[in-house]
């Protein structure tokens, strides 16, 4: 293949860096069906090859956490942490369509310009693949930065741990949600995480010093059934029509507080969706239950604790007030909100929670924390423009931060796109290597970092 066309071919002047970025997409780690081996193989022969020890902890079973470590000169001291997932989503929406390119027809072929797995660069040095953003760069990053410092020579005080861990995309449940509970994570002795954050596409980089909550709630409405020419009472649907008004209306109202306000990014408010409606069996049968689901995110703001919310002296709530959004909103105590719209909907209407994530955990941000000083020090240095934000997803950090760690989400891509889960998810290759030199420095400042007071 001709120099400078997209192609497979590493080409005889490509950086090995990126060679092995190109090499590591290419590993099938889609789900449903994650080949995890060959992601953990591929990665301890990497981590070997920098002299790294190896260490593997099935938290559940196939499901492997693989640490690579380099040891510090002061092992006592409090570690970093350097966090990635192996797991990538699938490529088409569709479940069961992510297997494999070849088994697909040309309208699925159409979304991709290449093949997902397959990790072409085009003429412009873009990486196109399934993972190249979310988050196989950062894992090969973490480890190219560490081989640029051991090549010149350098160690440092503090231990740098890299663990790569599965099933990210689905949760974490079976992936680090279980590994910050073992032994093994605890013998980590962690002082400072990193894990993903999201691609910019200014010159600014993103940083996520906390997350939203995930809460996934399924409404379920039950009602009397019937025969579909009658004006049944009572009915399902009518209870489903008013929990949809209720919570769309709140949608509504944080959708508008946050293009109101240009201060506020999606982190800052409580974004809500109705992704799923189930019910009904024939067209003339007025079916007896209905059910919702919404995937709802709650910025850390949000007082997430159950408690009873009072008026204000003097002030008296009736049934249209309870249920205004916008009080709502200021309201505290979230989950008696959502109970409020449920009870408003009329008799047999239940919800239960499919996830719901009660950690508000923040990092901090201040100078006058040690982490943060070193990273932001690092960042003003090179002159890396920063954007403080919360996470509007979800990622493994939470569990990290849950565990009682800080923790910071950064992918170091500015001029970029945001792909992740998207169709054509791309990364240039300059961005790329910029990136390895980003984190060669942070892990010189954070590994550096003088002995804290608790650690004598
Ligand atoms: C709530 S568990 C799901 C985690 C998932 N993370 C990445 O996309 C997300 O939907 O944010
Ligand atoms: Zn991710
Ligand atoms: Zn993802």
């Amino acid at each position: 293949m001709a120099p400078g066309k997209p192609g497979k071919s590493t080409g005889a002047s490509e950086n090995p860096s990126v060679t092995l970025f190109r090499e590591y997409l290419r590993i099938d780690t889609v789900h449903p069906k994650p080949d995890y081996d060959a992601a953990v193989r591929f990665l301890e022969r990497v981590g070997t090859d920098l002299g790294l020890a190896c260490q593997k902890v099935e938290v559940c079973q196939g499901r492997v956490v693989l640490i690579l470590t380099w040891q510090g000169t002061n092992p006592r001291l409090r570690s970093i942490l350097l966090n990635s997932h192996t797991d990538v989503v699938p490529v088409f929406e569709v479940l069961g369509q992510g297997e494999g390119w070849e088994e697909h027809g040309e309208e699925d072929r159409e979304h991709w310009t290449y093949p997902p797995f397959e990790a072409v660069k085009d003429s412009q040095g873009n990486i196109y693949a399934r993972g190249a953003q979310d988050m196989k760069c950062v894992s090969i990053q973490y480890l190219e930065a560490i081989r640029r410092l051991k090549t010149e020579g350098k160690s440092f005080a503090r231990t740098i741990h890299l663990t790569f861990v599965p099933d990210e995309e689905v949760g974490g449940h079976k992936g680090m949600e279980m590994f910050v509970k073992r032994p093994e994570f605890k013998a980590l002795n962690v002082g400072f995480a990193m894990d993903e954050g999201l691609a910019s596409p200014s010159d600014t980089f993103s940083v996520f010093y906390g997350e939203r909550s995930p809460w996934w709630i399924k409404v379920k409405c039950m009602g009397s059934p019937g025969h579909g020419s009658r004006f049944i009472s009572n009915t399902a649907a009518e209870k489903m029509h008013k929990v949809i008004n209720s919570f769309l209306a709140f949608r509504e109202s944080e959708k508008q507080r946050l293009k109101s306000d240009s201060s506020l990014t999606l982190g800052d408010v409580t974004s809500l969706n109705m992704t799923m409606l189930e019910g009904g069996v024939s067209f003339n049968v007025v079916p007896s239950e209905m059910a919702a689901s919404f995937d709802i995110r709650i910025p850390p703001t949000v007082d997430l604790k159950v408690g009873t919310i009072q008026p204000h002296p003097g002030e008296e709530w009736d049934e249209s007030t309870l249920l205004t959004p916008l009080l709502w909103s200021l309201s505290q105590a979230f989950e008696e909100q959502v109970a409020t719209w449920c009870r408003g909907a009329g008799d047999g209407v239940t919800y239960e929670f499919h996830q719901k994530c009660m950690d508000q955990h923040i990092t901090s941000t201040e100078e006058s924390d040690p982490w943060w000083k070193a990273f932001s020090g690092v960042c003003r240095d090179m002159k890396l423009q920063l954007k403080l934000e919360i996470f509007p997803a979800a990622t493994d950090s939470r569990y990290i931060r849950a565990a009682g760690h800080p923790a910071i989400g950064f992918s170091p891509m500015n001029r970029t796109p945001v792909l992740l889960h998207d169709h054509n998810e791309f990364l240039n290759e300059q961005v790329f290597l910029r990136g390895i030199e980003i984190y060669a420095r942070l892990l010189t400042a954070l590994a550096s970092v003088p002995p804290l007071p608790a650690e004598g």
